[in-house]
C-alpha cells in the first residue's frame, strides 16, 4: 500500500514525530521515520507500534522506519524534524548532505537555542542554506497522544513563501487534523517556545496547591509577555491570539499530557530539576528554552518575569513559592505596558 502524494521523511521517533506521521499517512503520504536508535525502527516495522513512546497505538502501514540516514532521505521531497531543539543543530549537519536538492524542511519542534538564541528555523537556513520559501513550521494544540488517537485537533502551518505553506497544508490535511497556513514563521515558532516556559509556570502553582485563580493569571500574563517579545521581534500580533499562541497555550497549561506541565508540577511539590531529569526520558523543552527566551528578551530589551523567575527555578536558585510571591510583588503597572 503507497500513499497518493509521494514520501516524507520524520526525523526523530519520539511522541510527536510518531503521532505525527499518523497524520502524514493518514493524509495521504508515505512516510519513513529515521530513529537514533536500531530497536526502536525495528519495533515500529515488526510489531507496527513505537512500544517506547505510543504503547497502544497501531502505525498505519504506509509508515516505515530505519536507523539509516540516507535511505530515510532518499526520494522524500519534504523533511519533518522532530528531535529535541537543543540537539537539532549537531543532528542536521550529518544529515544535511543526504537531503534531496530542493526538499522542504518542516520543522515541528518548540524550542531556542541555547546560546545563539536561535528559532529552529534559523537553525536549519544556517546548517542547510535553506531559504525562508525551504522551511516551514507546524506548531498548535497538538498534543501527541491526542493526535495518535486521531482525536480532531486543529494546527497552523507557517512559511514565509505562502505558496509553500499552502502545499504542505495540503500533505497534512487528515480527516483529524486541520491545518492552517500562516507566513508568520516567527510568531508561530516564539509561540511554540514559550507556552513550554509558561506551562512550567502554571505547573509550579498547580504542584503548590494552588487553584484556578493562580493558573489563569499565570496562563494570561504569560501570554503578554509572549506577545510583547514576538511583536518586538517583528510578529504579527494576530498569531499570538492563534491556534500557535493562545491555542497551544491553553491545551499544554490544562493538560495533564504535558510534560512541560508535569515538570512544572513537581518543581512545586519540591524535586529539584535532576531528579526529574532523571526520572523521564521526554524532553520538556521549556526547561532549556526560559533561560535562552530570557536572553533573548533581555537582548531585545523586553520584560520577561515568566522566563526569568522560570529559569530561577530550574536553576535552583529560587523556589516555586518565591516566585508566586516575586510575581505579585513585582511593580505595580497597567495591565496593557
Ligand atoms: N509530544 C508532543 O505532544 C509535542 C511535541 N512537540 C515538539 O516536538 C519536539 C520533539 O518532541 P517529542 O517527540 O515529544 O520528544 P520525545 O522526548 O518524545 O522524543 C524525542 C526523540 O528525539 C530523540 N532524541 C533525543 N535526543 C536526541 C539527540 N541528541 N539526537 C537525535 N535524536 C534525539 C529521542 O530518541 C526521541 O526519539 C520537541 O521540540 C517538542 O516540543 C511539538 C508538538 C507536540
Ligand atoms: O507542544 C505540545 C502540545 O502542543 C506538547 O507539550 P509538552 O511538550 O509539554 O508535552
Amino acid at each position: 500500500m503507497t500513499g497518493s502524494h509521494g514520501k516524507i521523511a520524520v526525523f526523530g521517533a519520539g511522541s510527536w514525530g510518531t503521532a505525527f506521521s499518523i497524520v502524514l499517512a493518514d493524509a495521504g503520504n508515505d512516510v519513513t521515520i529515521w530513529a537514533r536508535r536500531e530497536e526502536v525502527a525495528a519495533t515500529i516495522n515488526d510489531r507496527r507500534q513505537n512500544t517506547e513512546y505510543l504503547p497502544g497505538i497501531e502505525l498505519p502501514p504506509v509508515i516505515q522506519a530505519t536507523h539509516d540516514v540516507e535511505k530515510a532521505l532518499h526520494g522524500a521531497d519534504v523533511v519533518v524534524l522532530a528531535t529535541p531543539s537543543q540537539s537539532l543543530r549537531a543532528n542536521l549537519t550529518q544529515w544535511a548532505p543526504y537531503v534531496e536538492p530542493g526538499a522542504v524542511f518542516v520543522s515541528l519542534m518548540k524550542g531556542v537555542e541555547l546560546g545563539t538564541l536561535e528559532r529552529m528555523s534559523q537553525v536549519i537556513a544556517e546548517i542547510t542554506g535553506a531559504g525562508p520559501e525551504r522551511i516551514a513550521v507546524v506548531s498548535g494544540p497538538n498534543l501527541a497522544k491526542e493526535i495518535a488517537r486521531r482525536e480532531p485537533a486543529a494546527s497552523v502551518v507557517a512559511c514565509a513563501d505562502e505558496e509553500v505553506a499552502k502545499r504542505i497544508q495540503a500533505r497534512v490535511h487528515s480527516p483529524a487534523f486541520r491545518p492552517y497556513t500562516s507566513v508568520d514563521v516567527l510568531g508561530c515558532e516564539l509561540g511554540g517556545a514559550y507556552k513550554n516556559v509558561v506551562a512550567l509556570s502554571v505547573g509550579m502553582a498547580v504542584g503548590l496547591g494552588f487553584g484556578d485563580n493562580t493558573t489563569a493569571s499565570v496562563i494570561t500574563r504569560g501570554l503578554a509577555e509572549t506577545a510583547r517579545l514576538a511583536m518586538a521581534l517583528g510578529a504579527n500580533p494576530l498569531t499570538l491570539m492563534g491556534l500557535a499562541g493562545l491555542g497551544d497555550l491553553v491545551a499544554t497549561c490544562s493538560s495533564s499530557l504535558s510534560r512541560n506541565r508535569t515538570f512544572g508540577e513537581k518543581l512545586g511539590q519540591g524535586l529539584t530539576t535532576e531528579e526529574i531529569i532523571a526520572s523521564t526520558r521526554q524532553v520538556a523543552e521549556g526547561a532549556k528554552s526560559c533561560s535562552s527566551l530570557r536572553a533573548l528578551a533581555a537582548r531585545t530589551g523586553v520584560d520577561a518575569p515568566v522566563a526569568q523567575y522560570v529559569d530561577e527555578v530550574i536553576a535552583g536558585r529560587m523556589t516555586a513559592q518565591q516566585t508566586m510571591d516575586a510575581f505579585i510583588a513585582r511593580d505595580t503597572k497597567a495591565e496593557t505596558d
